[in-house]
């Protein structure tokens, strides 16, 4: 690559990650939520400018602005920094990043103005930026790592570039190429915009492919969760009902209708948002009584279902009545009054009776409230008529 060859062509590698920075730019502006999007694309903002202007510049043009350079490039070096730092939930430790780049700015300033030494600068700029990109990967090195396949990569992605930002000069001079006088033609330049280029590349994907994923798994979260409880909604239930029936290993199944005792009472005494948090004591307190195999969901308003796997109806009577006593012992939410519900349980004997057994499960309930509210009513027992 050379001058000679056209300006387009000089250009090109800063005009590929000014691309990417717009690509990421683009990502992060559609849903302003995965903020490593928008840091590492000013990380390729601010990267793209100098390797730009280097690749037209004259030396001595680049000892004028060295500084100017280098202010650039730690600042990218930050931004990227910053992006892993978000993705992590680390911190910068940004007073260490300011002393860092100080220093390096100081040894640029020199090396620039009083001592020209081009091979100092590059060193002192490599090692003041490698610090910089250092500091979260430390950070991060003190908690526990997620195991995920694309947060790994991206983790030891992050620690060869950063080893590599400090020893690149060093390598480059291990090839023999140290000669700087005609510096965007020297093998040096070329070498360090082809690796940058590359890393460039690989954190976007990395970074992209995180956010696809973020987002999807988002979606369907809203897909399948109640908003307000964030337990299953009817929909998920059936098609996860489904998937766990359909494995014979899991039988003995039992379905329970819950249905919280005179909850239009709750909102009209103590108001909407008081009623929201009863529903959402109520979801807490069902799924800290089932096993992890076991489904918990809202089927809208108060009305709860519960698919418990693995239980005899007796087993799922007494995890009912255990609910309900827990319920009615809590009066943080209802000072003076208690909170109740009530059940109907019913069992499963495969997955085309699901619904037959939701169907039963609610008469049972309607039973319970009938005979009083309070109560659970279980499939196979006779119960008094107290309704009359
Ligand atoms: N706070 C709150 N209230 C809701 C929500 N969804 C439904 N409701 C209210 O829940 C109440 C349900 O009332 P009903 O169906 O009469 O039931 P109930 O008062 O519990 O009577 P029983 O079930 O017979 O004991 C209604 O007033 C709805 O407005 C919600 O998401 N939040």
């Amino acid at each position: 690559m050379s001058v000679a060859n056209g300006h387009f062509f000089v250009l090109a590698p800063s005009m590929a990650i000014l691309f990417l920075a717009g690509l990421l730019g683009i990502c992060w502006l559609n849903q302003r939520q995965q903020r490593f999007l928008l840091w590492q694309s000013m990380a390729y903002s601010s990267a793209a400018l100098p390797i730009g202007f280097q690749s037209f510049a004259t030396l001595d043009e680049l000892n004028r602005y060295a500084v100017l350079i280098g202010a650039c490039y730690l600042l990218g070096a930050w931004c990227l920094a910053k992006s892993w730092a978000e993705r992590w939930q680390v911190s910068t430790r940004p007073r260490v990043a300011l002393l860092i780049g100080a220093a390096t700015l100081a040894a640029l300033l020199y090396h620039s103005h009083i001592d020209q030494d081009v091979w100092v600068r590059v060193h002192s700029f490599s090692i003041g930026s490698g610090l910089v990109l250092l500091l979260p990967i430390s950070e991060l090195l003190k908690k526990e790592r997620s195991k995920d396949w694309l947060d790994e990569t991206l983790f030891w992605s992050s620690l060869i570039f950063t080893v590599f930002t400090i020893a690149r000069p060093s390598l480059i001079a291990l090839l023999g190429y140290t000669d700087l006088r005609a510096f965007v033609r020297s093998p040096y330049w070329l070498i360090t915009l082809m690796s940058i280029l590359l890393f460039a590349l690989l954190f976007t994907f990395l970074m992209g492919a995180i956010a696809f994923r973020e987002s999807v798994l988002q979606l369907r979260k809203e897909r399948d969760c109640d908003a307000l409880t964030q337990i299953l909604n009817r929909r998920a239930f059936h098609e996860a009902a489904q998937l766990l029936l359909a494995d014979r290993r899991m039988y003995p199944v039992a379905v329970l209708a819950g249905d919280i005792d005179h909850f239009k009472h709750i909102n009209d005494s103590w108001g909407h948002d008081r009623g929201d948090q009863v529903l959402q004591l109520v979801s807490a307190t069902l799924q800290r009584n089932v096993r992890s195999h076991d489904l918990v969901a809202r089927f809208g308003g108060e009305e709860f279902v519960l698919l418990l796997t693995r239980i005899d109806l007796q087993g799922a009577e007494d995890l009912a009545q255990r609910i309900r006593s827990q319920l009615s012992a809590d009066n943080s939410l209802l000072q003076g009054a208690r909170l109740t519900i009530s059940f109907g349980i019913a069992p499963v004997t495969g997955p085309d009776q699901l619904d037959s057994a939701l169907k039963q499960a609610d008469e049972l309930l309607y039973d319970a409230k009938k005979a009083g509210r309070d109560r659970v009513h279980t499939a196979g027992i006779l119960y008094p008529d107290l309704s009359l």
